[in-house]
Formats: structure tokens, C-alpha cells, sequence
């Protein structure tokens, strides 16, 4: 028996999906002080090598028998400190995933892998005294000597070499041949600041909201509820600028395809330092370098896509949320946090100000504005000249359609193209047709993995899967009765192409949607196509989200219609903020911009009631609805999911989670619903059988508890190791 006192330890956070910090020796002699705490250690783990991070020292769970010594320290300082670290900390608790996932989320794989911090510093070059002694004999008007010259005036970092000497490099081998140049380091500084661009001056509500933002720069969450144009972005410029000028770093979040060359552009222009980027398609090394240079200082803004929350920032002073709304500030594999929520839990720990932006607010949001959390801005009305669009409702009950699109949609698009405009067609379904039918006996395609119709591709050669990627050959005849009146139902994207291209020959009819786009820079290159001269685009939500097109005139929406009435309670938000953010493309610099919405369903609310009143009406309508149903934001949820190959193994499995749950309820007396375990709204996905259970509440402290009491129960079930299951603090997506 040992029956001396637990040794000191690092309790270290692994990417596994097992809660808890796993403790480990530090070896060789070395004390487990908290200098170690947010380094980085390569430890024992089972058969295999993992890197970790130490989240804390203290006494061993264990005694000292069973502890293993790590087999490395990969970082000499720390680089997870302080706020950051904790806040690391309170997103693993509030979204019950293992700290070591939460961490792998959070930083760029380089780190992730145990590579080194990237080296900040900054390569230059300058004269040696043998050079500072010999350039003035090299030959006039030659490249070399003109670098020597540039090199006589200082030391050069090599960024500004690019800008100031065309092809500098080979000239530098030159003189570097005869000793008279040298390579040195330069210790990573904050760069000096540049002039900033000129912007427009601000209109009178920019005014105003900028003044409430300069009144207090401390913590507080700002919701700018502004109608697409109306200068929100010059708002966040602003901010950014008066942030810069009290010695702060700025990080603004973008929406994953709002990260646009042309937002980067507008911020690079007007910036007087650097705009960092952080988003899922840059290359590795890059992403290591712009989080490294934010988190040690140097960088002073970072412009970035969801998980750019989680970046450690020392002089944090503003963080912007563009498009508050948008669903894909919600990770929806791994662990399931919302950007948005993390980015003010870490503005108050830092004392921070938010700004939520965005014309079409959650109604999360507007609820917290409501309640009076938030500071509420309006931005009525188009900056500059721009007018807001006309909208109209096209009625095609009984009326012919040709391909889907009725003869008001023609007309709209051939005046705005016969004025020199360009058209927009939205329809929020990629491929050709969502459907393919028998009309002789009624066979529908359905993909063999999921409860799921396939969808025609390429013309209409391919059936596609669009849950579970499964891909087959259109069948020549019916599989069922051999006949050969396949048909497609409805129709995509690709179909609308087809149609309009033969409707208006004359013009270019360019597709935009997830598959023409899915190359690096893709979207910019299909928009370049349709230059400035009359065009037709047709596509999905990627184009309805912040592109400046100056001379889009028209917009139609065609097919709304299984969005509203669909399940999900979200539905009708989802869509009222997609169609005003559809229409928000059009008439955005001097020209009109008109919007046709075709439907069989002119008369529904939420249509007449976006026509009449535009989004706030909307929201006035919707927030009481959902609290009279006791549904978010009024209530808290959190959902449970499970799939299994078995279906009997996600029943069981989930009906005992239930069980569980409802024992610590009554245990606890806290007042939460559950729904019960129920089939997911796809009961069969990709061959797996899915189950879900809803649990919701008044209190989200309540919710909190209750999750912290069962799952480590539910965990330890045996069902629990026979299904894939996780949880969803939050949930955005109900199927
Ligand atoms: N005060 C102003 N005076 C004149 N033009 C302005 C002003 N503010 C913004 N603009 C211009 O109006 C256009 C729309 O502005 P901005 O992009 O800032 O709006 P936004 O609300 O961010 O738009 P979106 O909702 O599409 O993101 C831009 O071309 C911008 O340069
Ligand atoms: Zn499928």
C-alpha cells in the first residue's frame, strides 16, 4: 500500500470525448507550478501520443502508482492564459463538451498538432559597412543599385521591400553575394499606422449610434437593427477606428460566406493597420500566424469567421457580430456552440463593448433588446441615395407556368434587362429537381440511407442525395412498372437555369450555388462573369447574403412555399430573414430596385405582414407567438440526439437517457419539460436510425443544472456506448 499523500500533478485538458482534465506527472524533477498552466504537453494516452493542454495543477485524483510522467513540454510559456483560458473554460461548461474539444475547436491545427508558435518576427534586411562603403559605384539605374539605395536610407523589413523595389529578391542575392546586404530579425512590433481611407460622412442615425458608442467603452451589447444598405459596415468601421485610437484590439465576426474579398477589401482600405483574417479556407501556416500575431498583441484586428471567437486577444476592446442572425455562428458538429453567446460572454469578461448588427436581428436578440440588455439602434433607411425596394406578391394560384416561373416573373426580368440591369433569381434548392416521380404508378426516387427524396442532377442524368451524399444514375424507366414517364417534380436551381437561359438567349444566365462555387474564390469569380452589363443570376442563400451588386434591379423569390408551413418553429424567422436579405440586393446604388415574391399562398401572414411592415412587423407578430407557446426566446432548450445502425439500440438508448432525466428532475424540483424520446423529424439519415429528446425551460440556470446532474449519469449507461450521441445546448436545427 502507498500510503504517501498524492502527489502535485497537471491536470490537462485531451481532445477526447470524455469530460474532465486527465492528470499526469510533470517528470524529470519538475515542479507542477502554475507556470505550466496553458502550455501545451505531449502526454501518454492509451497506446497513443497526444498533445494536450494544462488547464490547471493541483492534487492528483489518484495516487501516485497509477499517475504516467507527460513525454514533453511543447511550449516554454504559456499561450492559453487568463480570459482566454477561463472563457475556454465557461463554453466547455455552459455547452457540456470536454474541455480538450472545446480547446481543439478554438485553435488553428498547427497548434492543435503541437507544431511551435509561428515566429512573429519580422524579416528585414540592411547594408553591411562594406556595402554602406561600396553601393554608390554600382551601375546607375540598374535594379541592384536601386535597392542598395532604398537599403541606405535603413533597415527594410522585407513586406516593404514588395512595395518599394519590383523584384527585389534576385537583386538582393546580388549584393548579399558580395557581403554588402544581411538578413536580420526584426522583434515582432505593432505596425505603425498608415492614413486610414476616406469614408462617406456619416448621415444622421450612424451619427447618433456612434455617439452612444463612444459615451461608454465598457462592457455592454449594442443591436443595430439596420435595413440592408443603410451603412452598418461604416458603423463598424467607425467603431473599429475609435478602437484603434484608444490603444485596443478590434475583432469583427463575419458570417462563414460573408467573408468576402470585398468586405476584406472595404476594411483593408479604410483601416490604418493590417486586418488579420481567420476563416476555414486559408492555408494552415496562415492561420496559425494571423491567431499567433492576435493573441501576442501584434495584430490589433481580426476579421473572422465563427470559431475566430475563441482567439485570445490581451487588449481586447470591441467585438462586432455582422449579420447577428445568421446560422452558421452556430457549429452544428462537434460540440454545438453559438459564437454570438460566446463573443459577449468574453466582451464582459473583458469589459468590452458588443456590436450585434444585422437588418433581419434573431429574435433572441430583439427579446434581449426588449428586455432592455441590449441597447437597441435603428437604421431606417438606405444610406446614400439608394431607395428601398418595391416588393410585390405574385399570385400563380391556376395561372400557367412556364418551367415555375410565371409570366409577372418574366416580365420583371425582361424590363430590368431591356434597362440594362441585371436580375436575380432566388430559389433555395440546389440540383435540377428536388423530385423524381412515376406518373403511371406513382413511384417516388428515395435515397436508400435516409427518409429522404433524391434529387436530379446535371441536367437530369444523376440522383443525389443531399443528406447523405449518396449518388446513383437516373434509372432509364421505373423501377416499380417499367414504364417510362419518369418526371421531375419541382425544381432547383439548375432547372431555373435552363429555363431562363432559353427564355432570354441574349444575355448571360449565370448559376450561383454551393456546387459552382465550391472552389477557393469560386463565388467572386461566377459574380466577375456577370460583369456590369444585363444579366441574369440564379441561386441559393449564397447570394443572398452581403454582396454589393450595384446594378441588380430586380430580384425574384420563386418558391417559398414548403418554408411556411414546416415544423421546425424557426421556419417563419428563418425565411422572413431570408427574403429581406434576398431583397436587400436589390436597387442598391442609384437605381430602383423592385422584388417579385411567386406563391400559391399570397394571403398568409407572414408574407403580408413582411409587405406591409417589413421585418420589425414581422418580429412584433412572431415574439409573442413564441412566448405563448413557451418556446425560445422566452424558454431555454437543449436537445438531446442519438443515431444508431440499430434502431432498437437510439430507442433504448434515449429512452433511458429520458428516464434519467426525469428522475433528477424530481430529485432537483426544477421545473423543466421534457419532450420525452422521440423520432427525430428525418427518422433515418445516412443508414443510421435518429432519436431526440427536447428538454426546455424557463430558466436557463435550471436547464444547466439539470444537464450537469444527468449526464454524467446518462454517460455511464451501457446504451449510451451502443449509439452515436450528443448534446445541443441551444439548438438551432430541429431535424
Ligand atoms: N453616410 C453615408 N453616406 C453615403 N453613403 C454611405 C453612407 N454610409 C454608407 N454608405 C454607402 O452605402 C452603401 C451601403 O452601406 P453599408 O455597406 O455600410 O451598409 P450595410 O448596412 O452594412 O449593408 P448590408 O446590410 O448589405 O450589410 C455602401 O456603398 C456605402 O459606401
Ligand atoms: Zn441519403
Amino acid at each position: 500500500m502507498n500510503s504517501a499523500p498524492p502527489p502535485a500533478c497537471l491536470k490537462v485538458a485531451l481532445p477526447v470525448p470524455v469530460p474532465g482534465l486527465f492528470d499526469y506527472l510533470p517528470g524529470n524533477g519538475r515542479h507542477a507550478d502554475s507556470g505550466w498552466i496553458g502550455c501545451r504537453v505531449r502526454v501518454p494516452f492509451g497506446s497513443r501520443s497526444l498533445v494536450g493542454w494544462v488547464a490547471d495543477t493541483g492534487v492528483a485524483e489518484s495516487d501516485s502508482g497509477s499517475l504516467k510522467a507527460i513525454e514533453g513540454r511543447v511550449d516554454p510559456v504559456p499561450i492559453l492564459t487568463g480570459e482566454a483560458l477561463a472563457s475556454l473554460q465557461w463554453t466547455a461548461r455552459y455547452y457540456q463538451a470536454p474541455l480538450g474539444e472545446v480547446i481543439a475547436a478554438a485553435v488553428p491545427a498547427l497548434l492543435r498538432e503541437g507544431k511551435p508558435m509561428p515566429d512573429l518576427s519580422v524579416p528585414a534586411w540592411r547594408l553591411t559597412d562594406a556595402g554602406t562603403a561600396g553601393w554608390p559605384e554600382l551601375r546607375r539605374n540598374s535594379r541592384v543599385r536601386q535597392l542598395a539605395e532604398t537599403l541606405a536610407q535603413g533597415q527594410c523589413p522585407e513586406a516593404e521591400l514588395d512595395v518599394r523595389v519590383a523584384q527585389w529578391r534576385p537583386a538582393m542575392r546580388t549584393l548579399q553575394a558580395r557581403g554588402w546586404a544581411e538578413c536580420l530579425a526584426l522583434p515582432p512590433q505593432t505596425p505603425t499606422d498608415r492614413p486610414a481611407g476616406d469614408g462617406p460622412e456619416l448621415h444622421p442615425a450612424q451619427r447618433d449610434c456612434l455617439e452612444a458608442l463612444r459615451a461608454d467603452a465598457g462592457f455592454a451589447v449594442h443591436l443595430i437593427e439596420g435595413v440592408t444598405g443603410s451603412g452598418k459596415t461604416e458603423i463598424y468601421i467607425q467603431a473599429v477606428l475609435d478602437c484603434l485610437a484608444r490603444g485596443k484590439q478590434a475583432l469583427v465576426l463575419v458570417p462563414e460566406i460573408g467573408l468576402t474579398p470585398q468586405t476584406l477589401a472595404r476594411f483593408r482600405a479604410r483601416l490604418p493597420v493590417p486586418v488579420h483574417v481567420l476563416h476555414s479556407n486559408l492555408a494552415d501556416g496562415d492561420r496559425a500566424r494571423a491567431w499567433a500575431a492576435i493573441a501576442a498583441g501584434v495584430g490589433r484586428v481580426l476579421l473572422g469567421t465563427r470559431s475566430a471567437v475563441f482567439t485570445p486577444m490581451p487588449d481586447a476592446g470591441l467585438i462586432i457580430i455582422d449579420e447577428e442572425h445568421d446560422g452558421s455562428y452556430k457549429q452544428q458538429d462537434g460540440f454545438h456552440y453559438h459564437a454570438r453567446d460566446v463573443a459577449i460572454v468574453r466582451a464582459k469578461a473583458m469589459a468590452a463593448p458588443v456590436i450585434l448588427g444585422s437588418a433581419t436581428p434573431s429574435l433572441e436578440s430583439l427579446r434581449n433588446a426588449d428586455a432592455g440588455r441590449y441597447v437597441l439602434h435603428r437604421l431606417p433607411e438606405r444610406a446614400g441615395t439608394a431607395k428601398p425596394p418595391q416588393v410585390r406578391v405574385a399570385d400563380i394560384r391556376k395561372l400557367r407556368l412556364q418551367h415555375g416561373i410565371g409570366q409577372a416573373m418574366l416580365d420583371g426580368i425582361a424590363g430590368c434587362l431591356k434597362a440594362g440591369g441585371q436580375a436575380l433569381v432566388f430559389k433555395n434548392r440546389r440540383g435540377y429537381a428536388p423530385a423524381l416521380l412515376c406518373h403511371d404508378c406513382g413511384f417516388t426516387a428515395m435515397c436508400p440511407r435516409c427518409d429522404a427524396t433524391l434529387t436530379l442532377h446535371a441536367g437530369q442524368k444523376r440522383l443525389h442525395c443531399h443528406h447523405c451524399g449518396h449518388q446513383k444514375p437516373k434509372p432509364p424507366a421505373c423501377p416499380d412498372c417499367g414504364s417510362l414517364a419518369l418526371q421531375p417534380q419541382g425544381y432547383g436551381t439548375e432547372r431555373l437555369e435552363e429555363a431562363l437561359a432559353a427564355a432570354f438567349p441574349d444575355v448571360p444566365c449565370i448559376r450561383v450555388d454551393s456546387e459552382t462555387t465550391r472552389r477557393r474564390d469560386g463565388l467572386a469569380k461566377r459574380l466577375a462573369e456577370a460583369g456590369d452589363g444585363p444579366a441574369i443570376l440564379v441561386g441559393t442563400q449564397i447570394l443572398a447574403k452581403g454582396h454589393d451588386l450595384p446594378n441588380l434591379r430586380f430580384v425574384g423569390v420563386v418558391g417559398v412555399d414548403e418554408s411556411l408551413y414546416s415544423a421546425d418553429f424557426r421556419a417563419h424567422e428563418k425565411l422572413a430573414q431570408l427574403l429581406v436579405q434576398v431583397a436587400g440586393r436589390a436597387g442598391r446604388a442609384e437605381h430602383a430596385g423592385h422584388v417579385l415574391i411567386q406563391t400559391h399562398h399570397p394571403g398568409h401572414p407572414l408574407l403580408t405582414g413582411l409587405l406591409h411592415g417589413g421585418y420589425p412587423a414581422f418580429a412584433r407578430e412572431a415574439l409573442p407567438e413564441r412566448q405563448q407557446a413557451d418556446l425560445p426566446p422566452y424558454t431555454h432548450m437543449a436537445l438531446l440526439r442519438c443515431e444508431s445502425v440499430h434502431q432498437e439500440a437510439a430507442a433504448v438508448f434515449l429512452e433511458e437517457a429520458s428516464a434519467v432525466f426525469a428522475e433528477e428532475r424530481r430529485r432537483g424540483g426544477w421545473p423543466v419539460h421534457s419532450s420525452g424520446a422521440l423520432p427525430a423529424g428525418m427518422p433515418r439519415r445516412a443508414g443510421r436510425y435518429r432519436w431526440q429528446l427536447t428538454l426546455n425551460a424557463r430558466e436557463r440556470g435550471d436547464l444547466q443544472r439539470l444537464l450537469a446532474a444527468a449526464l454524467p449519469r446518462v454517460r455511464a449507461l451501457k446504451s449510451a456506448r451502443k449509439t452515436r450521441w450528443s448534446v445541443d445546448v441551444d439548438p438551432c436545427d430541429f431535424l
